[in-house]
């Protein structure tokens, strides 16, 4: 089996209150537990770890989908620990573990997940804190904090089946999720984008705000759809390599610039920023600071990804033209492509590398340095 889904639903649902634990409460019509358990059932089988008392509950909810029903624990990571037991006998290559009480997850947060799963120990979906942050005692405000670096997880988070079965058999217990755990064992996870719809219910209000995503998916609501473009170019100097899109290519010159001159990865994140009217790579990082001296480029590309995640777009494809003669550009396309999927969180097929000569024309004819034009789509349900 490649991938198989742990889906924990034995908590007991009492931030949430009602008359019964959250999951088995109706919305849109349906059990929460039943939007969730659609969402997975066409990618993979799935564990629903429930609570002894609702199995009933949980035999109505599952009915003609591909699910397993397992007992859980008294909190959290046993329950995730009861699913990963369920699964030893045939064990799956990969592993998503998700909450019960995210119905709202998409296909392309699971997809974005099991694709950066092919290159990373770890993979989970979260979204860059926008809000500033203060600390309080009471109704006073005590302090600020810094926002930087931080982000809000979610869920489905995915694993090779292997590390973490054992990494939470190493677990002294505590962890606020799967992530955690991960850490906890030395695995690296990479972050996806995460959605502003994937919420967990946790209190009263938030069943009203699910409801109005899942009555209202994406396609049936007016989206906002924006397009942008972004166009760059370095001069060559001296030097043996040159990275592009992410991968170092031998080179007999170096493009010259004040970061890695990644002309390529320039042009995809001007033209996010472009689609945000969100001006270009030098006002988020002025080439006068002398901190992203030699940068890698790939830090202004994640700014630029976060910064559309935290306005609520999601982006749909990536297509790039690289202009020179020298290198040969077809020999590293996929691994360019591969590179900028890996650090975008998205899957294969929307991410396009390409190149074109100017047939000897102009000054990318005359080898003097390197032109890329990049289009981006980003769309917000
Ligand atoms: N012993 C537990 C506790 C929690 N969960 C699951 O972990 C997820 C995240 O937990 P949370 O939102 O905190 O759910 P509850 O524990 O049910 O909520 P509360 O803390 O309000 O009781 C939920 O899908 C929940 O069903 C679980 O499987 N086993
Ligand atoms: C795993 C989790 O969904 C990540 O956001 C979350 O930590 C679980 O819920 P809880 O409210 O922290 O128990």
């Amino acid at each position: 089996m490649e991938t198989a889904a742990i889906i924990v639903a034995a908590g007991r649902g009492t931030r949430a209150g009602g008359g019964r634990p959250k999951q088995w409460r109706d919305i849109a019509a349906r059990p929460v537990a039943r939007w969730t358990l659609e969402a997975f059932a066409p990618i993979c089988p799935i564990i629903l770890v429930i609570h002894p008392e609702d199995r009933a509950l949980a035999e109505s909810a599952i009915a003609g989908l591909p699910v397993t029903l397992v007992e859980g624990a008294a909190d959290r990571a046993g329950s995730v620990r009861a699913g990963l037991d369920a699964l030893a006998g045939d064990p799956p290559a990969k592993v998503l573990i998700h909450d019960v009480a995210r119905p709202c997850v998409t296909p392309r947060i699971i997809e974005a997940v099991l694709a950066a799963l092919d290159t990373a120990p770890g993979a989970a979906p979260a979204l860059a804190v926008t809000d500033a942050l203060w600390t309080g005692a009471g109704a006073q405000v005590t302090g600020t904090q810094d926002r930087s670096g931080l982000f809000r997880a979610q869920t489905p988070q995915g694993f090779r089946y292997a590390d973490i079965r054992a990494a939470h058999a190493a677990h002294p217990g505590g962890a606020a999720d799967d992530v955690e755990v991960a850490r906890a064992a030395g695995l690296s996870v990479t972050i996806v984008p995460g959605d502003e719809r994937n919420l967990k219910i946790t209190g009263p209000d938030d069943f009203e705000r699910a409801a109005r995503y899942l009555k209202t998916p994406m396609q049936e609501t007016a989206m906002d759809i924006r397009l942008g473009n972004g166009y760059d170019v370095h001069r060559f100097g001296p030097g043996d390599h040159v990275m592009l899109c992410g991968v170092k290519v031998p080179h007999g010159r170096a493009l010259q610039g004040h970061s890695d001159a990644d002309v390529g990865m320039h042009a995809v994140t001007d033209a996010l920023y472009g689609a945000l009217a969100e001006g270009d790579i030098g006002r988020h990082f002025p080439p006068s600071d002398p901190q992203w001296k030699g940068a890698a480029s790939e830090i202004f590309l994640r700014h630029a990804v976060e910064l559309a995640t935290s306005k609520g777009y999601t982006i749909s494809n990536i297509d790039v033209t690289l202009v020179c003669e020298q290198p040969k550009i077809g020999p590293h396309a996929a691994a360019m492509m591969a590179e900028m999927g890996r650090i975008m969180g998205l899957e294969a097929d929307r991410v396009s590398v390409k190149a074109t000569t100017s047939e000897r024309l102009g000054f990318t004819g005359r080898e003097e340095g390197i032109a890329a034009i990049a289009t981006a789509t980003l769309v917000k349900p």
